[in-house]
Order: C-alpha cells, then sequence, then structure tokens
C-alpha cells in the first residue's frame, strides 16, 4: 500500500480499521481540552473505561461480605488467579497450567531464577543483552553475588557491533557456542526496552538449551505486543509486567510462565509459601509443603485481588480482542507511523535516524528515534502540544502506536506537530 501524509488518507485507514472503536473503550488525558496522543503504552498502558468495575465489585463485596469474601465472593478471591489461565495462556502461547499471576516482575524474575539459575562447577555464567534494563542488571548482579561469584566474570553480555544500534542473532547464537559448558542461563528482554527490537526467542532458546544451559526471557515489551508460542518454543520461564501493553495500571501485577515439563521436577528448589501449596488441603494448615502442580506452584502470599482486579479486566478485553487482530494492525501502523516519521525528516531537512529495526519481525510497536541536532525542548513542546512520548538520553524518543487505542490519525497530527516543534523554533 503507497501511504499519503494528508489527514484524508489517514482518516480513510482509520475507517477500515476493525480496531478503530477500541478507542472508546479507554481514558485519555487531556491537554488544551483535547484528548493527547498517546505513545507511551509501553511504559504504562491508557485505562480502559471497564477496569473501574472490576474494582468495585471487589470493594463491594469487601464491604458487604468482609472476610467472607474469600469464599463467598461473585469471583471468590481465594482462587482468583485462576480465572487468568485460559485467557492470558491464549496471549501467550501456553497450556492453561503453565501460566499465574503473582507479585511484580523484578521479584517475579528473581523468584524464577532461584529455581533456573543453580550454578554448579565450571557451569555458572549467564547470558544477557547489553545494555539491559537496569532492573535486570541489578537482577543478575545480586544474584551471581548471591551465589559467590563475580558479576564481572559471571555475566557476559551480548554486545552491539560497533556502530550498530541492534544486536545480532547471529552474534547471541555465537556467544552461547563460546560461553559453552560455562554456561547456566540465557535471559534477555523478548523486545528491548530502548530500541525496540524483537528477538528471536524460538532460536536462541534453542541454542541455549542445547548448550546445556535454561533459557527465560523478561517479557516486559513483548506481553500482548508480540506474538508468543511459549509452550512450543520450549522456554523454561518468562515473566512479565501487565501496565504496559497490557493496560493494567501502574506497578501492577506480574504474569509467569513456567513450562510444563518443570511442574514436578522434585529436584527443582523454589521459595515456597501457602498459596503455591496444594489448594484442596491449603487451609488444613500442613507443617510440608506440596505444590499445586504448574505455575501456580511458584506462588507464594495470598492474593493482591485489588490488583489482580484491573489485569483481569485487561486480559479479558485482549481474550476479545485476539493476538492475531492487534498484531495485523500493530504492523500497519508502525509502519504508518514510520513513513511519517521519514515524510516530515524530509520536509524539516531534518536527521532522524530510527533505531528499531526496520526489518518488521524483528520489531512490534515501538520505533525509537534518535533526533540528531534536536534537544529536549522538542520533547517539551511535543507534550505542551498533547504528544505524549518519552525522552531517552542522548536524544532518543520512543513512540508506541498502541493498536488498541491509537489512530492513523493520530500519526498524521503527530506528524504536524512534530514538524511545527522543529520548524518554529
Ligand atoms: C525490560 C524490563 N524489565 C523490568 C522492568 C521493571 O519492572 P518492575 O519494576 O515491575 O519490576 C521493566 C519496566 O519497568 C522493563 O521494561
Ligand atoms: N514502571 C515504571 C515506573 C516509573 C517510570 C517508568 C516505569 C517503566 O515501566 C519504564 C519502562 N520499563 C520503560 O521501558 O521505560
Amino acid at each position: 500500500m503507497t501511504f499519503q501524509n494528508t489527514r484524508e488518507f489517514a482518516r480513510e485507514l482509520d475507517s477500515k480499521d476493525t480496531l478503530n472503536h477500541y478507542q472508546e473503550q479507554f481514558i485519555f488525558p487531556k491537554v488544551n481540552d483535547k484528548r493527547v496522543i498517546y505513545f507511551t503504552g509501553n511504559s504504562l498502558g491508557l485505562q480502559p473505561k471497564r477496569t473501574k468495575a472490576y474494582i468495585d465489585e471487589i470493594m463491594n463485596d469487601w464491604a458487604e461480605l468482609a472476610v467472607e469474601g474469600h469464599f463467598y465472593a461473585e469471583k471468590p478471591w481465594w482462587d482468583y488467579q485462576e480465572r487468568f489461565a485460559e485467557p492470558l495462556s491464549k496471549i501467550v502461547g501456553a497450556l492453561p497450567s503453565e501460566v499465574t499471576v503473582m507479585n511484580t516482575l523484578t521479584v517475579n524474575l528473581h523468584l524464577l531464577m532461584v529455581s533456573f539459575y543453580q550454578p554448579k562447577g565450571k557451569r555458572y555464567k549467564i547470558i544477557c543483552e547489553e545494555k539491559a534494563f537496569p532492573s535486570d542488571q541489578y537482577m543478575f548482579q545480586s544474584q551471581v553475588h548471591f551465589h559467590g561469584y563475580k558479576p564481572e566474570d559471571a555475566i557476559v553480555e551480548i554486545k552491539r557491533r560497533e556502530g550498530e544500534h541492534n544486536i545480532r542473532l547471529e552474534d547471541v547464537l555465537a556467544k552461547i557456542e563460546e560461553v559453552g559448558d560455562e554456561l547456566a542461563l540465557v535471559l534477555i528482554g523478548g523486545v528491548n526496552y530502548y530500541t525496540g527490537q524483537v528477538f528471536d526467542i524460538k532460536t536462541i532458546t534453542a541454542a541455549g538449551q542445547k548448550a546445556g544451559a535454561k533459557v527465560g526471557w523478561d517479557l516486559a515489551h513483548a506481553a500482548g505486543n508480540i506474538k508468543l508460542e511459549l509452550h512450543d518454543w520450549n522456554v523454561d520461564f518468562a515473566a512479565w509486567c501487565s501496565y504496559k501493553y497490557m493496560n493494567s495500571g501502574p506497578g501492577n501485577a506480574s504474569g509467569v510462565f513456567v513450562h510444563e515439563r518443570h511442574h514436578n521436577d522434585p529436584d527443582l528448589p523454589r521459595f515456597a509459601g501457602w498459596w503455591g501449596h496444594n489448594k484442596e488441603r491449603r487451609f488444613k494448615m500442613e507443617p510440608n509443603f506440596d505444590p499445586v502442580h504448574g505455575a501456580g506452584g511458584w506462588q507464594i502470599s495470598n492474593l493482591p485481588v485489588l490488583s489482580l482486579a484491573p489485569y483481569l479486566a485487561s486480559v479479558e478485553m485482549f481474550a476479545e480482542v485476539g493476538m492475531d487482530a492487534l498484531i495485523k494492525k500493530r504492523d500497519h501502523i508502525t509502519s504508518y507511523l514510520e513513513f511519517i516519521l521519514h515524510e516530515i525528516d524530509k520536509e524539516v531537512a531534518g536527521n532522524f535516524e530510527i533505531i528499531t529495526p526496520s526489518n518488521p519481525e524483528e520489531r512490534a510497536s515501538q520505533l525509537s528515534v534518535f533526533l540528531h541536532g534536536e534537544g529536549r525542548s522538542l520533547f517539551d513542546y511535543l507534550m505542551k502540544n498533547g504528544v505524549i512520548t518519552d525522552w531517552r538520553e542522548p536524544n532518543v524518543i520512543r513512540l508506541a502506536p498502541v493498536p488498541l487505542y491509537c489512530s492513523y490519525e493520530d500519526m498524521y497530527d503527530f506528524g504536524q506537530i512534530l514538524k511545527k516543534g522543529i520548524l518554529g523554533k
């Protein structure tokens, strides 16, 4: 399709978009009395209008039933997380028993590392991506320290080549082979938070496992954004937060995947708590831990139901829409945004550099753009004019045209505001 940088053309695309009406289901902040163009769904998704009712339901049950709500609420609290199994497993390509929701992302990755990072003898190294999200870096450092190793020895980063912004698959595979029988764990972000690069999870997982390591994924920027087949790809474990593409609210609950083949492994260490104990016997207050079969066996505490409620609202919305429809629009609107950026770049004789891969297989709902020659004042101009993006040093803006609530006309309007911001200075 040949794109055009006109409002009529963008409106035409909106009129053909089968997901267009979903915008109405979200609450947008307003700037100058107009709803914003929201590009930061990769950091914090917008609030779906339906979410409040899910929270109110818990508040009402709490008011009316108090402690009895655990068992007698319409959606009883004690096994509330089981409502996620069906819809969430479809979103991440898992069996229902392979997923659960609990805690928050970094906490869950730590808990999963307890099970899947078991350094022994010469096999103690972790492969991760260079410049992983800082929380992951701190996690790796503290984990290897906990096991008595030195981060500079035990953590092996896959580097970008000189002058390149993205990590090459061949370099990941070569590093795995090089570390070989010293490799205990590969743990990478499925979608890089800074560049938006999508990694080949299937191929990297197979290579890591062939080298004798466990392979896990931080899916913070992947869940609800890319097609995942965690079960079929044989991923050992994964975790993600729900507040980005899955719109469950600030700091909210995290999802966890543990592959079926680990469910009954008696040798796998884990940090246990009563919510991971045999569901039928949980309230018998027995002394010995008998884990739930499945990812639920990694739960520790009773559920923060008030924070799961918005996530349930979101998961049900995703089940309605389906990942295939989302991904179809995602690719199209991302390409349209890319086109708009190139057009504006020409019009302002600018020097934009999109550092996200241009290959649609290696990107999803994010374009990270180096605005060479521009400064923070441009970012401030965009914010003041109703375009919410984020700014990462030195001068990269990240734009996530989330398919559930961004329109093609938003992309056109953004281009016009960007042009004014650059030419008007
Ligand atoms: C890739 C990645 N990992 C980890 C985190 C941290 O998650 P949390 O603060 O929920 O543990 C984030 C975002 O905050 C992220 O983007
Ligand atoms: N949870 C947050 C709280 C405060 C500020 C940012 C975040 C983010 O999630 C940042 C996100 N991980 C990112 O990729 O930028």
